[in-house]
C-alpha cells in the first residue's frame, strides 16, 4: 500500500458525498499508522465537521506518529468549526499528504505553513488532477462567485426534443432519465424557461429509488406567465424562484408570492444570463442544471456561460421540420462563432448515449 492507495480511498470518500456538501467542497481524509488505516472521514454537510475531524476522532491515540491523507489542504481559519491544521498538530500527526491546495487565494498555503512550523512533514500534489476535477464546481464558484452551469439536453438521433405535435414523453429511456435525476440531486438549482412549464408542467424534482434532494427550481419568465396552478407553484416539493423583469404584472407577482414562490426581479425588460448568474451566485447557488427548453438553451448558448454540456441521444428518428430541436432562437449564423466543445466522456445507458462535453479552452 502506498500514498496513491490511501489518497484514492480519501477521494472515494469525498466523491460519495456529492450533492450534500454545497456550498462547501467535497473532502475526504484517511489516517494511516504503520501501514494500518486507523481513521477515515468525509465532510458530510456544510456547517458539519470537516473530513479531518471525523478521521482524527476515529483514530484517537493511533493518530500519534501517523500520516493523514486529505484531498484538500487542511483549513487554517476559524469557519463554522475550529481549524483542522491546529487539530492535526494537537493530535500528534507526523506527516500530512495533500492532494490539492485550497483554491481560495486568502487561505491557500496557510494551512501548510502552520503544519511545517510545527515540524510536520507535508507533501502536496498526490492525485492533484483528480482532486481538482472532483471539486471543479466549488473551485469555479470560489473563483467566479457564479454557479457552475451544466446544460442538459435529451434528443432523438435526429436532434428533436419533441414531435411536431409537442409530444416528448419519453424520448430517452429509464436509465438515461434516472441519470438525469442523479444530476438533479447533485445540483443546488435546476432551471427551465416558462415555455417548458407551459408545455410540460414539469415538477423538476429528484425521483430516485435511493432518495435524493430536490434542487431549487428556477423558472425564467420575463412576463410572469407561469400559471398559478403549475406543479412548480402548487406541489410544495421544493423551493421555486421565478426570475422576471419589470414587465411582470404586479397582481400576478402578488398572487405567486402568496403561494410561496420567490420572485426575483432583474433590472431591465429582458433577462440577461450574466446578470442572472451573478444574482444566483449571490444567493449561494454554486451549481445550476439547465434543463431547457430550446429558447432558454439558446440564451445560455449565446451568453457563453455554459461550463458543461450533457447530451442524451436516443436511437429514435422523429423527423418533421416543425419538430423542435434542443436549441432554437437565433443561434450562431456564422459557423466560426459556433460554441466549440471538447468531448470528455461518452457512455451508453441502456439504448441511449450520454455525451459529456466542455467548451474548448476551459
Ligand atoms: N422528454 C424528455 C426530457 N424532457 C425534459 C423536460 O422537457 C421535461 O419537462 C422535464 O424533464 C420534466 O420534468 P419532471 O416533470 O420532473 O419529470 N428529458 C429527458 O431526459 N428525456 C426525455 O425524454
Ligand atoms: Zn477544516
Amino acid at each position: 500500500m502506498n500514498d496513491l492507495t490511501y489518497m484514492k480511498l480519501a477521494l472515494q470518500l469525498a466523491e460519495n458525498t456529492r450533492g450534500q456538501t454545497s456550498p462547501n467542497p467535497m473532502v475526504g481524509a484517511v489516517v494511516v499508522n504503520n501501514g494500518k488505516v486507523v481513521g477515515m472521514g468525509a465532510h458530510l454537510k456544510a456547517g458539519g465537521g470537516h473530513a479531518e475531524v471525523h478521521a482524527l476522532y476515529m483514530a484517537g491515540e493511533a493518530a500519534i506518529g501517523a500520516t493523514i491523507y486529505v484531498t484538500l489542504e487542511p483549513c487554517s481559519h476559524y469557519g463554522k468549526t475550529p481549524p483542522c491544521a491546529d487539530l492535526i498538530i494537537e493530535k500528534g500527526i507526523k506527516r500530512v499528504v495533500i492532494a490539492t491546495l485550497d483554491s481560495n487565494p486568502l487561505v491557500a498555503g496557510n494551512g501548510i505553513k502552520k503544519l511545517q512550523e510545527a515540524n510536520i512533514e507535508v507533501e502536496v500534489g498526490v492525485l492533484e488532477t483528480e482532486a481538482k476535477q472532483l471539486n471543479e464546481v466549488f473551485f469555479h464558484y470560489v473563483d467566479k462567485k457564479t454557479p457552475y452551469v451544466t446544460l442538459k439536453t435529451a434528443t432523438s438521433l435526429d436532434g428533436k426534443i419533441a414531435t411536431t405535435t409537442g409530444e416528448s414523453k419519453w424520448i430517452t429511456g429509464e436509465l438515461a432519465r434516472e441519470d438525469v435525476h442523479k444530476l438533479r440531486h447533485q445540483h443546488d438549482a435546476i432551471l427551465v424557461g416558462v415555455g417548458t412549464v407551459l408545455e410540460d408542467d414539469p415538477s423538476l424534482t429528484t425521483r430516485l429509488k435511493s432518495g435524493g434532494k430536490n434542487p431549487i427550481r428556477v423558472i425564467l419568465d420575463h412576463q410572469l406567465r407561469t400559471p398559478v396552478e403549475a406543479k412548480v407553484v402548487t406541489d410544495k416539493e421544493a423551493e421555486t424562484w421565478i426570475v422576471t423583469t419589470r414587465e411582470a404584472p404586479l397582481d400576478k407577482k402578488e398572487k405567486l408570492m402568496n403561494l410561496g414562490v420567490k420572485i426575483i426581479e432583474l433590472a431591465g425588460d429582458k433577462i440577461i444570463i450574466e446578470d442572472l448568474l451573478k444574482c444566483l451566485g449571490e444567493k449561494s447557488i454554486t451549481s445550476l442544471f439547465v434543463e431547457g427548453g430550446s429558447t432558454v438553451n439558446d440564451s445560455f448558448l449565446r451568453s457563453k456561460c455554459i461550463n458543461e454540456v450533457i447530451t442524451y441521444i436516443a436511437p429514435k428518428l422523429i423527423g418533421g421540420s416543425g419538430a423542435p430541436t434542443s436549441f432554437s432562437g437565433i443561434g450562431f449564423p456564422n459557423l466560426g462563432d459556433a460554441l466549440q466543445l471538447m468531448i470528455k466522456e461518452v457512455t451508453q445507458l441502456g439504448q441511449d448515449i450520454k455525451i459529456v462535453s466542455i467548451p474548448k479552452g476551459e
